[in-house]
């Protein structure tokens, strides 16, 4: 059931991205370690790129002037790449380029080896020449000054090159941000060690850790935590000195054993509980003295959702990251393979299978296990297939939205 209380999905992103404290601790690093760093300022081009005109092709610098079909022109020199002469190219003359070669000053365009004829030191063109015919101009890819990357974009392997074709060796970075992660509950032990009577092996942990690491935060792991209010207080108190933003997992619903809200509240502040969503309804978001929280539901379902959905979004905007805002996520319109019937009320985020027909429309087909504590149609899946709250019957061929698995928010 549906209730006006649980915040809609929008609005809880909104309230925590207007929570988020934007950093603002910067430090210069080797290209080498920037990759998922988000740059600090903007940065000009230093240089021209290509610095001179320079040979796109293998052939021969011309005037152009020269270039008519049938022409015999004398090869006088040779210009290769990394050649810094420039020979006088007189009228009636070429010279020998090959691809990344400075062109003469004399000459104005280079005809492709393909379109000569060459006799020893003579060559006759099979067509004609125009001006800037393979040429590329100074500057053209980058012109000195321009703004080449602007503050707040995540560091690609392209953007990468980029900054290396124009001669920098570091660039201005946010620092990393601190995160807090813990998982809470009795039940839960370590992998690796033998489960007793009524344990589970602990899992959250390492899929909350893998989403983050595109990110590139500074992980602090705080264990798993028992159902004891003291403890968790403990434990907190520690972690809101040490970091910028604390995920926890688990004990954020109504049972009896579920300290994480309660504690929040006592020794913070509450922003939300609840949201309209399914799963990941009992998330809480709040305040630690510094540090924001972020407070998982403890099915694994749920916190993985949770964290790709609300707190990836609030990482990339708090290590300074622009264009985090509306389209964090990649969505598709598929048209779904089967009726579907269910309980309106939340925004449904359901693990399914989407497929490209001849025709290259999508179809969709959900999983049949939709319960949040399976983790195995989450690995059949390779798309969440998103039913809006309002919605309780969908039919066949009717179009849903999805977001596919591999394609991450890097936008
Ligand atoms: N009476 C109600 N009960 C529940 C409600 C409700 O509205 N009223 N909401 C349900 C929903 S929805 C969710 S989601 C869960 C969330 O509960 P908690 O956040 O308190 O999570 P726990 O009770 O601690 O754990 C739930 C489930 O997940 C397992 N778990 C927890 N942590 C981990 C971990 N790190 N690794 C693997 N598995 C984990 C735990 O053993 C439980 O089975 O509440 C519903 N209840
Ligand atoms: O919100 Mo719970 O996450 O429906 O299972």
């Amino acid at each position: 059931m549906a209730n006006s209380s649980w915040l809609s999905l929008s609005d809880a992103l909104h309230t925590m991205l207007s929570a988020a404290k934007l950093t603002d601790k910067k430090e210069t690093l080797a290209l080498g370690s920037a990759l998922g760093r988000v740059t600090a300022t903007d940065i000009y081009a230093q240089v021209n790129v290509p610095p001179c005109n320079n040979s796109a092709m293998d052939g021969y610098a011309l005037r152009s002037a020269d270039g008519k079909s049938g022409a015999r022109l004398a090869v006088t020199a040779t210009v290769l790449a990394g050649d810094s002469h420039n020979p006088a190219v007189a009228e009636g003359q070429c010279v020998r380029i090959m691809t990344g070669a400075p062109v003469p000053a004399d000459c104005d365009a280079v005809v492709i080896q393909e379109n000569v004829r060459r006799d020893a030191d003579t060559i006759t063109l099979h067509s004609d020449v125009s001006p800037l015919d393979n040429i590329r101009q100074t500057g053209n890819d980058i012109a000195q000054g321009s703004l080449i990357l602007a503050r707040g974009k995540r560091l690609t392997p392209a953007d990468l090159m980029l900054l290396s074709s124009m001669g920098n060796t570091h660039i201005e970075v946010y620092q990393q941000l601190n995160i807090g992660l813990l998982a809470t509950g009795d039940e839960l032990v370590a992998p690796g060690t033998p489960l007793q009577a009524g344990q589970i092996y602990e899992s959250n942990r390492s899929g909350i850790a893998a989403l983050l690491a595109p990110l590139n935060v500074r992980i602090k792991d705080y264990g798993i935590a028992p159902d004891e209010p003291e403890t968790l207080k403990a434990l907190l108190k520690r972690a809101q000195l040490e970091c910028d933003i604390i995920i926890s997992s688990g004990g954020v619903s109504v049972g009896d054993a579920d300290f994480v809200k309660p504690v929040l509240d006592e020794l913070g502040s509450i922003g939300f509980w609840k949201i309209a969503i399914k799963p990941g309804k009992p998330f809480a978001f709040g305040q630690l003295g510094n540090a924001l929280f972020c407070g998982l539901p403890g099915n694994p379902v749920s916190a993985y959702v949770t964290t790709e959905q609300l707190v990836v979004p609030l990482l990339r905007y708090s290590q300074g990251e622009s264009n985090v805002g509306n389209a964090h996520r990649l969505t598709l319109q598929a048209r779904i393979t089967q009726d579907i019937q269910r309980r309106a009320g939340r925004l449904d985020f359901q693990r399914a299978v989407f497929t490209q027909n001849a025709d290259g429309t999508l179809s969709v087909t959900p999983l049949a296990n939709q319960s949040s504590g399976v983790m195995t149609s989450f690995t059949r899946a390779n798309c969440y297939m998103l039913i809006p709250a309002d919605t309780a019957t969908l039919n066949a061929g009717e179009f849903v939205d999805i977001q596919p698995f591999s394609v991450t928010s890097m936008v």
